[in-house]
Protein backbone atom coordinates (compact mmCIF):
# COMPACT_ATOMS: atom_id res chain seq x y z
CA UNK A 1 0.00 0.00 0.00
CA UNK A 2 1.52 3.54 -1.07
CA UNK A 3 -0.59 5.44 1.88
CA UNK A 4 -1.36 4.20 5.24
CA UNK A 5 -3.06 5.64 8.07
CA UNK A 6 -1.60 5.70 11.62
CA UNK A 7 -2.06 6.42 14.41
CA UNK A 8 -0.11 9.95 15.63
CA UNK A 9 2.08 7.23 18.65
CA UNK A 10 3.13 5.21 15.94
CA UNK A 11 4.14 8.13 14.05
CA UNK A 12 5.97 9.61 17.00
CA UNK A 13 7.49 6.16 17.06
CA UNK A 14 8.48 5.88 13.45
CA UNK A 15 10.76 9.41 13.62
CA UNK A 16 12.29 8.58 16.81
CA UNK A 17 13.19 5.34 15.10
CA UNK A 18 14.22 7.55 12.23
CA UNK A 19 14.73 5.57 9.16
CA UNK A 20 17.96 7.13 7.85
CA UNK A 21 18.43 4.21 5.23
CA UNK A 22 14.82 5.05 3.38
CA UNK A 23 15.86 8.83 3.13
CA UNK A 24 12.95 9.73 4.84
CA UNK A 25 11.03 13.07 4.05
CA UNK A 26 8.19 14.47 7.08
CA UNK A 27 5.54 17.00 6.13
CA UNK A 28 3.01 18.19 8.78
CA UNK A 29 0.40 21.27 8.67
CA UNK A 30 -2.13 21.95 11.45
CA UNK A 31 -4.48 19.00 10.00
CA UNK A 32 -2.47 16.02 9.46
CA UNK A 33 1.66 14.98 9.28
CA UNK A 34 3.41 12.49 6.57
CA UNK A 35 6.23 10.75 6.67
CA UNK A 36 7.20 9.61 3.17
CA UNK A 37 9.33 6.75 2.87
CA UNK A 38 12.08 5.43 0.26
CA UNK A 39 12.23 6.53 -3.37
CA UNK A 40 10.12 5.30 -6.07
CA UNK A 41 11.86 7.54 -8.13
CA UNK A 42 13.55 10.74 -7.11
CA UNK A 43 14.46 14.17 -9.30
CA UNK A 44 17.02 16.95 -8.63
CA UNK A 45 17.49 19.23 -11.42
CA UNK A 46 18.31 23.50 -11.32
CA UNK A 47 14.87 24.58 -13.34
CA UNK A 48 14.06 28.02 -14.02
CA UNK A 49 10.76 29.00 -12.29
CA UNK A 50 8.91 28.81 -15.90
CA UNK A 51 9.88 25.16 -16.47
CA UNK A 52 8.86 24.22 -12.66
CA UNK A 53 5.14 23.02 -12.90
CA UNK A 54 5.50 21.05 -16.35
CA UNK A 55 8.95 19.32 -15.65
CA UNK A 56 8.16 18.12 -12.11
CA UNK A 57 4.16 17.35 -13.77
CA UNK A 58 5.96 15.21 -16.46
CA UNK A 59 8.02 13.08 -14.32
CA UNK A 60 5.24 12.45 -11.99
CA UNK A 61 2.71 11.64 -14.77
CA UNK A 62 5.30 9.07 -16.20
CA UNK A 63 5.58 7.27 -12.41
CA UNK A 64 1.68 6.90 -12.81
CA UNK A 65 0.44 3.06 -12.42
CA UNK A 66 -2.90 3.59 -14.08
CA UNK A 67 -4.93 6.68 -14.69
CA UNK A 68 -6.82 5.67 -11.38
CA UNK A 69 -3.16 6.04 -9.46
CA UNK A 70 -2.63 10.13 -7.94
CA UNK A 71 1.14 9.70 -6.60
CA UNK A 72 2.29 12.33 -3.98
CA UNK A 73 5.74 13.55 -4.89
CA UNK A 74 7.53 15.68 -1.65
CA UNK A 75 9.97 18.10 -3.03
CA UNK A 76 12.28 21.27 -2.07
CA UNK A 77 13.04 24.46 -4.39
CA UNK A 78 15.55 26.71 -3.48
CA UNK A 79 16.28 30.45 -3.41
CA UNK A 80 17.67 31.04 -6.36
CA UNK A 81 18.06 28.58 -9.64
CA UNK A 82 21.32 27.25 -9.31
CA UNK A 83 20.39 25.48 -6.58
CA UNK A 84 19.05 22.25 -7.83
CA UNK A 85 14.92 21.48 -6.76
CA UNK A 86 15.12 17.94 -5.20
CA UNK A 87 11.67 15.77 -5.62
CA UNK A 88 11.04 12.62 -4.18
CA UNK A 89 8.23 9.82 -5.06
CA UNK A 90 8.07 7.79 -2.00
CA UNK A 91 7.78 4.01 -1.98
CA UNK A 92 5.08 4.68 0.88
CA UNK A 93 3.92 7.63 2.98
CA UNK A 94 2.61 7.24 6.14
CA UNK A 95 -0.14 9.35 7.24
CA UNK A 96 -1.32 10.63 10.73
CA UNK A 97 -3.36 13.05 12.48
CA UNK A 98 -0.89 16.03 14.28
CA UNK A 99 1.43 14.95 16.70
CA UNK A 100 2.45 16.48 19.81
CA UNK A 101 5.33 14.72 20.47
CA UNK A 102 5.72 14.16 24.25
CA UNK A 103 10.01 14.59 24.66
CA UNK A 104 11.52 13.15 27.74
CA UNK A 105 14.33 15.60 29.53
CA UNK A 106 17.07 13.26 28.14
CA UNK A 107 15.76 13.63 24.70
CA UNK A 108 19.19 16.01 24.21
CA UNK A 109 21.85 13.99 24.90
CA UNK A 110 24.79 16.39 26.38
CA UNK A 111 26.45 18.23 23.37
CA UNK A 112 28.39 20.95 23.90
CA UNK A 113 28.81 23.58 21.41
CA UNK A 114 31.78 24.16 19.70
CA UNK A 115 31.87 26.72 17.51
CA UNK A 116 29.74 29.77 16.36
CA UNK A 117 30.11 31.46 12.99
CA UNK A 118 27.77 34.22 11.45
CA UNK A 119 27.72 35.61 8.41
CA UNK A 120 27.72 38.41 8.09
CA UNK A 121 28.63 39.73 11.28
CA UNK A 122 26.63 42.53 12.75
CA UNK A 123 28.39 45.38 11.92
CA UNK A 124 28.38 44.43 8.29
CA UNK A 125 24.83 43.29 8.58
CA UNK A 126 24.10 46.76 10.00
CA UNK A 127 26.10 48.19 6.69
CA UNK A 128 24.09 46.54 4.19
CA UNK A 129 20.83 47.35 6.10
CA UNK A 130 21.83 51.13 5.90
CA UNK A 131 23.57 50.82 2.22
CA UNK A 132 19.88 48.94 0.99
CA UNK A 133 17.97 52.15 2.98
CA UNK A 134 19.78 54.64 1.07
CA UNK A 135 19.47 52.64 -2.36
CA UNK A 136 15.14 53.45 -0.83
CA UNK A 137 15.66 57.01 -0.65
CA UNK A 138 17.37 57.33 -4.15
CA UNK A 139 13.71 55.05 -5.41
CA UNK A 140 15.64 52.22 -6.56
CA UNK A 141 14.50 49.93 -4.34
CA UNK A 142 10.66 49.78 -1.90
CA UNK A 143 11.84 46.69 0.04
CA UNK A 144 14.59 44.27 0.55
CA UNK A 145 14.38 40.76 2.70
CA UNK A 146 18.61 40.75 4.33
CA UNK A 147 19.36 37.56 6.07
CA UNK A 148 22.50 36.26 8.35
CA UNK A 149 23.47 32.75 8.94
CA UNK A 150 24.49 31.14 11.82
CA UNK A 151 26.45 27.59 11.50
CA UNK A 152 27.37 26.06 15.31
CA UNK A 153 29.60 23.30 15.33
CA UNK A 154 28.44 20.44 18.11
CA UNK A 155 30.71 18.30 19.99
CA UNK A 156 28.44 14.95 18.31
CA UNK A 157 26.82 14.74 15.46
CA UNK A 158 23.58 15.83 15.72
CA UNK A 159 20.38 13.30 14.82
CA UNK A 160 17.40 14.92 12.69
CA UNK A 161 14.53 13.14 14.38
CA UNK A 162 15.57 15.15 17.93
CA UNK A 163 15.62 18.43 16.01
CA UNK A 164 12.36 17.68 14.27
CA UNK A 165 10.37 15.79 17.18
CA UNK A 166 11.18 19.00 19.82
CA UNK A 167 10.46 21.45 16.88
CA UNK A 168 6.75 19.99 16.46
CA UNK A 169 6.75 20.14 20.13
CA UNK A 170 7.79 23.69 20.69
CA UNK A 171 5.23 24.83 16.74
CA UNK A 172 2.57 22.30 16.58
CA UNK A 173 0.25 24.40 14.14
CA UNK A 174 3.23 24.94 12.06
CA UNK A 175 4.57 23.21 8.80
CA UNK A 176 6.99 20.88 10.48
CA UNK A 177 9.56 19.66 7.58
CA UNK A 178 12.18 17.44 7.41
CA UNK A 179 14.13 16.89 4.25
CA UNK A 180 16.78 15.06 3.33
CA UNK A 181 19.49 17.31 0.65
CA UNK A 182 21.79 14.33 -0.08
CA UNK A 183 21.20 11.12 -1.21
CA UNK A 184 23.92 9.72 0.75
CA UNK A 185 23.51 7.24 2.87
CA UNK A 186 24.64 7.70 7.07
CA UNK A 187 25.47 11.26 7.57
CA UNK A 188 23.08 12.70 5.66
CA UNK A 189 22.27 16.22 5.40
CA UNK A 190 18.91 17.45 6.53
CA UNK A 191 16.67 20.49 6.11
CA UNK A 192 14.69 21.06 9.00
CA UNK A 193 12.36 23.64 10.18
CA UNK A 194 8.82 25.04 11.57
CA UNK A 195 7.64 27.42 8.97
CA UNK A 196 4.94 29.63 9.55
CA UNK A 197 4.15 31.02 6.16
CA UNK A 198 2.06 29.34 3.55
CA UNK A 199 3.17 29.93 0.24
CA UNK A 200 0.29 28.74 -1.78
CA UNK A 201 -2.13 25.72 -1.11
CA UNK A 202 -4.36 24.32 -4.40
CA UNK A 203 -7.18 21.52 -4.06
CA UNK A 204 -9.12 21.39 -7.41
CA UNK A 205 -10.37 25.04 -8.12
CA UNK A 206 -9.53 26.35 -4.82
CA UNK A 207 -6.02 28.27 -3.77
CA UNK A 208 -5.01 30.40 -0.71
CA UNK A 209 -1.57 31.82 0.59
CA UNK A 210 -1.09 33.26 3.56
CA UNK A 211 2.11 35.84 3.57
CA UNK A 212 3.33 37.14 6.58
CA UNK A 213 5.42 40.56 7.32
CA UNK A 214 6.39 42.53 10.05
CA UNK A 215 7.16 40.95 13.41
CA UNK A 216 7.88 40.89 16.90
CA UNK A 217 9.42 39.11 19.34
CA UNK A 218 6.78 37.37 21.40
CA UNK A 219 6.56 37.79 24.77
CA UNK A 220 5.61 35.52 27.47
CA UNK A 221 2.03 36.51 29.07
CA UNK A 222 -0.89 36.67 26.87
CA UNK A 223 -1.27 40.57 28.26
CA UNK A 224 1.86 41.87 26.88
CA UNK A 225 1.27 40.06 23.86
CA UNK A 226 -2.23 41.74 23.23
CA UNK A 227 -0.32 45.15 23.77
CA UNK A 228 2.19 43.71 20.85
CA UNK A 229 -0.35 42.75 18.66
CA UNK A 230 -1.73 46.44 19.21
CA UNK A 231 1.62 47.91 18.51
CA UNK A 232 1.79 45.52 15.63
CA UNK A 233 -1.05 46.78 13.70
CA UNK A 234 -0.81 50.43 14.23
CA UNK A 235 2.93 50.53 13.06
CA UNK A 236 2.98 52.39 9.75
CA UNK A 237 6.72 50.54 8.83
CA UNK A 238 5.53 47.08 9.52
CA UNK A 239 2.23 47.77 7.72
CA UNK A 240 3.77 49.13 4.83
CA UNK A 241 6.24 46.03 4.75
CA UNK A 242 2.99 43.69 4.63
CA UNK A 243 1.08 45.46 2.47
CA UNK A 244 4.19 45.22 -0.57
CA UNK A 245 4.19 41.73 0.06
CA UNK A 246 -0.10 41.16 -0.48
CA UNK A 247 0.22 44.00 -3.13
CA UNK A 248 2.72 41.78 -4.93
CA UNK A 249 1.08 38.24 -4.77
CA UNK A 250 -2.61 39.46 -5.09
CA UNK A 251 -1.23 40.95 -8.73
CA UNK A 252 0.65 37.44 -9.31
CA UNK A 253 -2.07 35.50 -8.59
CA UNK A 254 -4.44 37.75 -10.76
CA UNK A 255 -4.03 35.93 -14.00
CA UNK A 256 -5.06 32.57 -12.47
CA UNK A 257 -7.34 33.74 -10.32
CA UNK A 258 -11.65 33.83 -11.40
CA UNK A 259 -12.55 35.08 -7.49
CA UNK A 260 -9.78 36.59 -5.17
CA UNK A 261 -10.59 37.56 -1.89
CA UNK A 262 -8.25 39.87 0.04
CA UNK A 263 -8.87 40.89 3.59
CA UNK A 264 -8.75 44.81 3.96
CA UNK A 265 -6.15 44.78 6.93
CA UNK A 266 -3.78 41.80 8.20
CA UNK A 267 -4.56 40.24 11.64
CA UNK A 268 -1.45 38.97 13.99
CA UNK A 269 -1.12 35.56 13.87
CA UNK A 270 1.41 34.10 16.80
CA UNK A 271 4.23 31.20 16.30
CA UNK A 272 6.24 29.54 19.17
CA UNK A 273 8.37 32.94 19.32
CA UNK A 274 7.17 35.53 17.30
CA UNK A 275 4.03 37.54 16.23
CA UNK A 276 3.51 38.31 12.80
CA UNK A 277 0.67 40.61 10.52
CA UNK A 278 -0.84 37.91 8.40
CA UNK A 279 -3.36 38.32 5.59
CA UNK A 280 -4.96 35.00 4.29
CA UNK A 281 -5.76 35.38 0.68
CA UNK A 282 -7.90 32.87 -0.59
CA UNK A 283 -9.83 32.40 -4.10
CA UNK A 284 -11.13 29.92 -7.28
CA UNK A 285 -9.16 29.46 -10.38
CA UNK A 286 -10.04 30.14 -13.92
CA UNK A 287 -9.11 26.43 -14.93
CA UNK A 288 -6.72 23.34 -14.62
CA UNK A 289 -3.63 25.44 -12.96
CA UNK A 290 -0.78 22.89 -11.15
CA UNK A 291 -0.12 23.91 -7.71
CA UNK A 292 3.74 24.66 -8.73
CA UNK A 293 2.51 26.83 -11.91
CA UNK A 294 0.74 28.99 -8.84
CA UNK A 295 3.76 28.55 -7.06
CA UNK A 296 6.36 29.85 -9.90
CA UNK A 297 4.31 32.98 -10.47
CA UNK A 298 5.02 34.01 -6.99
CA UNK A 299 7.96 33.15 -5.50
CA UNK A 300 10.07 34.85 -4.48
CA UNK A 301 7.66 37.13 -2.68
CA UNK A 302 8.62 40.20 -1.18
CA UNK A 303 7.79 38.33 2.35
CA UNK A 304 11.82 36.77 1.54
CA UNK A 305 13.29 38.84 -1.34
CA UNK A 306 12.00 42.29 -2.25
CA UNK A 307 10.53 44.83 -4.30
CA UNK A 308 11.39 45.32 -6.98
CA UNK A 309 12.14 41.66 -7.70
CA UNK A 310 14.94 42.35 -9.58
CA UNK A 311 16.39 45.15 -7.86
CA UNK A 312 16.02 43.02 -4.47
CA UNK A 313 17.70 39.86 -5.89
CA UNK A 314 20.63 41.86 -7.39
CA UNK A 315 21.07 43.66 -3.94
CA UNK A 316 21.27 40.37 -1.84
CA UNK A 317 23.26 38.32 -4.57
CA UNK A 318 25.99 41.33 -3.85
CA UNK A 319 25.56 42.04 -0.19
CA UNK A 320 24.92 38.36 1.32
CA UNK A 321 28.06 36.97 2.41
CA UNK A 322 26.58 33.39 1.86
CA UNK A 323 24.19 30.97 -0.17
CA UNK A 324 20.59 30.59 0.83
CA UNK A 325 20.63 27.14 -0.57
CA UNK A 326 16.96 26.57 0.31
CA UNK A 327 15.97 28.87 3.50
CA UNK A 328 13.42 31.36 1.79
CA UNK A 329 13.16 28.70 -0.91
CA UNK A 330 9.76 26.20 -0.57
CA UNK A 331 9.01 22.99 0.82
CA UNK A 332 6.21 20.97 0.46
CA UNK A 333 4.38 18.03 -1.68
CA UNK A 334 2.32 17.80 -4.93
CA UNK A 335 -0.07 15.18 -6.19
CA UNK A 336 -0.97 13.54 -10.27
CA UNK A 337 -3.77 16.20 -10.45
CA UNK A 338 -1.76 19.37 -9.77
CA UNK A 339 -3.13 19.82 -6.20
CA UNK A 340 -0.56 20.37 -3.77
CA UNK A 341 0.86 22.54 -0.61
CA UNK A 342 4.18 24.44 -0.45
CA UNK A 343 5.61 26.85 2.32
CA UNK A 344 8.16 29.07 2.55
CA UNK A 345 11.17 27.49 3.93
CA UNK A 346 11.70 30.00 6.92
CA UNK A 347 12.43 29.01 10.88
CA UNK A 348 14.97 26.76 9.76
CA UNK A 349 18.87 24.71 9.67
CA UNK A 350 20.39 22.62 7.92
CA UNK A 351 21.71 19.64 9.73
CA UNK A 352 25.34 17.91 8.71
CA UNK A 353 26.91 15.78 11.08
CA UNK A 354 27.85 17.76 13.99
CA UNK A 355 27.64 20.59 12.14
CA UNK A 356 23.84 23.02 12.49
CA UNK A 357 23.35 26.34 9.96
CA UNK A 358 20.21 28.19 10.60
CA UNK A 359 19.64 31.40 8.70
CA UNK A 360 16.68 33.97 9.28
CA UNK A 361 15.96 37.42 7.40
CA UNK A 362 13.95 40.60 8.33
CA UNK A 363 12.56 42.68 6.04
CA UNK A 364 14.00 46.31 5.51
CA UNK A 365 12.10 48.94 4.01
CA UNK A 366 13.35 52.87 4.00
CA UNK A 367 11.74 53.56 7.78
CA UNK A 368 13.78 50.39 9.21
CA UNK A 369 16.28 50.66 12.12
CA UNK A 370 19.51 48.79 11.26
CA UNK A 371 19.85 48.12 14.79
CA UNK A 372 16.15 46.56 15.64
CA UNK A 373 16.71 44.39 12.31
CA UNK A 374 19.05 42.50 13.97
CA UNK A 375 17.25 42.09 16.54
CA UNK A 376 14.27 40.81 14.97
CA UNK A 377 17.19 38.09 13.09
CA UNK A 378 18.51 37.04 16.79
CA UNK A 379 14.46 36.81 17.54
CA UNK A 380 13.75 34.68 14.38
CA UNK A 381 16.98 32.58 14.95
CA UNK A 382 15.87 31.15 18.36
CA UNK A 383 12.63 28.86 17.01
CA UNK A 384 15.45 26.59 16.14
CA UNK A 385 18.16 27.57 18.96
CA UNK A 386 15.46 26.68 21.51
CA UNK A 387 14.68 23.49 19.31
CA UNK A 388 17.93 22.15 19.70
CA UNK A 389 18.33 22.96 23.32
CA UNK A 390 21.31 25.93 22.43
CA UNK A 391 20.67 28.55 24.77
CA UNK A 392 22.01 31.98 24.84
CA UNK A 393 24.26 31.66 26.87
CA UNK A 394 25.91 28.81 25.34
CA UNK A 395 25.92 30.56 22.36
CA UNK A 396 27.71 33.93 23.62
CA UNK A 397 30.29 31.20 25.56
CA UNK A 398 31.11 29.57 21.86
CA UNK A 399 31.12 32.94 20.39
CA UNK A 400 33.55 34.09 23.02
CA UNK A 401 36.20 30.84 22.75
CA UNK A 402 35.97 31.13 19.00
CA UNK A 403 36.95 35.04 18.72
CA UNK A 404 39.30 34.48 21.40
CA UNK A 405 40.84 31.27 19.19
CA UNK A 406 40.85 33.71 16.14
CA UNK A 407 43.16 36.52 18.11
CA UNK A 408 45.85 34.15 19.53
CA UNK A 409 46.09 32.68 15.82
CA UNK A 410 45.80 35.89 14.26
C1 LIG B 1 12.40 36.02 6.13
C2 LIG B 1 11.88 35.61 7.28
O1 LIG B 1 10.63 35.96 7.70
C3 LIG B 1 9.66 36.54 6.83
C4 LIG B 1 8.34 36.07 7.31
C5 LIG B 1 7.67 36.72 8.31
C6 LIG B 1 8.09 38.02 8.71
C7 LIG B 1 9.11 38.65 8.07
C8 LIG B 1 9.52 40.03 8.47
O2 LIG B 1 8.86 40.63 9.33
O3 LIG B 1 10.55 40.51 7.98
C9 LIG B 1 9.77 38.05 6.88
O4 LIG B 1 9.20 38.63 5.76
C10 LIG B 1 12.60 34.71 8.18
O5 LIG B 1 12.02 34.26 9.19
O6 LIG B 1 13.77 34.41 7.90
Amino acid sequence: MAEQTISTARMCQHIRDWPSADSPFFFSNSSVSMLACGARSRFQQSLSRPRLAATVNNWLQAQRHDRHDNPIAFGVIPFNESTPARFVLPQHTLISEPLTPPIAPDFWPENPLLSVTSLPDAESFKHSVKSAIAQMQSGTLQKVVLARALTLGFTNPLQPEQLLLTLIQKNPSAFNFCAPLSDVQGQGKWLLGSSPELLIRKQADHFSANPLAGSRKRASYSEQNRELEATLLNSPKDRHEHAIVVAAMQQALRPFARRITVPRSPSVISTGTMLHLSTLIEGTLTGDHHVLELAAALHPTPAVCGQPLAAAHQYIQLSEPFSRGYFTGLVGWCDAQGNGEWAIAIRCAEMHGQSLTACAGAGIVASSQANEELTEISDKLSTILQAAGVSPQALNFAGRCAAQKATVNG
